[in-house]
């Protein structure tokens, strides 16, 4: 059986969130060329989405792939790191790495910390959304969209077993199958 799916984020309200994002972006760089870091697979729709409304010279964009929820609904409390960065990259550099979700904190403390050996000029995180209910590690968020509540989400590059990820807005999931 297919689960239900309710609207949580329309697309109108995701544009207006990324714009104010990117504003609030602008105004803190100005002139300064920025690395771009994005977390495959769930962030390559809003990263897209962001880039294209910077007006500060983005020097280059990169992507790591992190995988820590498999199939489940929960996370398996083990980050695997699927695609690094080339070493060097990032030194001196300012960074700025682009989440989806930050839910237990684990993917992004993860990403955070291997961008921070390569020892960066600065490193801020920019997250879409927020679902505090669930963090077992601290993490600071520079630029955040939305919270959202303790509920699983789907939608704008974010999956349930690899689907949803193409809807254009944000859903939360009913009637999910308990976790095998
Ligand atoms: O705060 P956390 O509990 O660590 O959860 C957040 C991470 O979980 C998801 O990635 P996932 O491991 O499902 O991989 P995917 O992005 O390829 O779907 C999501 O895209 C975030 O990167
Ligand atoms: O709510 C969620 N939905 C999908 N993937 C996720 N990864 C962390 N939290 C979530």
């Amino acid at each position: 059986m297919n689960p239900e799916l309710q609207l949580l984020i329309s697309q109108e309200e995701i544009a207006q969130t990324v714009d104010g994002l990117a504003r609030a972006i602008n105004q803190d760089y100005r002139d300064q060329p920025l690395i771009l870091v994005g977390i495959l697979k769930g962030a390559f729709v809003f990263l897209a989405d962001l880039m294209r409304q910077l007006q500060v010279p983005v020097q280059r964009v990169e992507l790591i792939r992190l995988s820590s929820y498999g199939t489940r609904t929960r996370s398996s409390g083990t980050v695997q790191v699927l695609l690094d960065l080339p070493p060097q990259l990032l030194r001196h550099q300012p960074v700025l790495l682009v989440e989806d979700i930050v839910d237990t904190g684990l993917s992004t403390a993860k990403a955070l910390q291997m961008l921070q050996q390569q020892q960066p000029a600065s490193l801020r995180l920019c997250a879409l959304l927020d679902k505090p209910a669930r963090r077992q590690v601290p993490v600071h968020i520079d630029y955040l969209g939305c919270t959202v509540p303790d509920q699983f989400i789907v939608g704008y590059g974010i999956d349930w077993k690899e689907q949803y990820r193409h809807l254009p807005a944000i859903y939360t999931v009913q009637q999910l199958e308990a976790d095998a």
